[in-house]
């Protein structure tokens, strides 16, 4: 079994700013683990934390949702934050529950907001 290795980060749009200031606000913690991201959200870490090492995947309407539910599957994820916008329709809403369901199903720790990702994140990446 592969050793879970990395950190997902994913934000939708209206909520990448508070991504970018998660990732610098933890950057410490961040640092030492491979990051992986969906496309916009690592450009958005990358330029926020440079020293970070980010490995971006296509953007979330584009199949990143699924291309990080397939590492999940491979049980290479850590731990997945994903800073969701709860009030704006998405037509790759299905890749989004996909994702979800695969983090349950491989018990992944799972971040969905600011306030369960600050506490969560420490622990599992100290
Ligand atoms: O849509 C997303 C997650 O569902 C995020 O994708 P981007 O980081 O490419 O914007």
């Amino acid at each position: 079994m592969a050793e879970r290795q990395k950190i997902a980060l994913i934000a939708h749009d209206k909520m990448k700013d508070e991504m970018a200031a998660f990732a610098r606000r933890h950057q410490t913690y961040l640092a030492g683990w491979q990051i992986v991201a969906t496309g916009t959200t690592g450009g958005r870490v990358q330029e926020a934390c440079p020293t970070l090492d980010v490995i971006r995947m296509k953007s979330g309407p584009l199949g990143g949702d699924q291309q990080i539910g397939a590492m999940i599957a491979q049980e290479e994820v850590a731990m997945l934050i994903f800073f969701v916008d709860p009030l704006t329709p998405m037509p790759h809403d299905v890749d989004v529950k996909a994702l979800m369901r695969l983090a349950i199903l491989y018990d992944t720790p799972m971040a969905l907001n600011r306030a369960t990702a600050d506490r969560l994140l420490p622990v599992i990446a100290e």
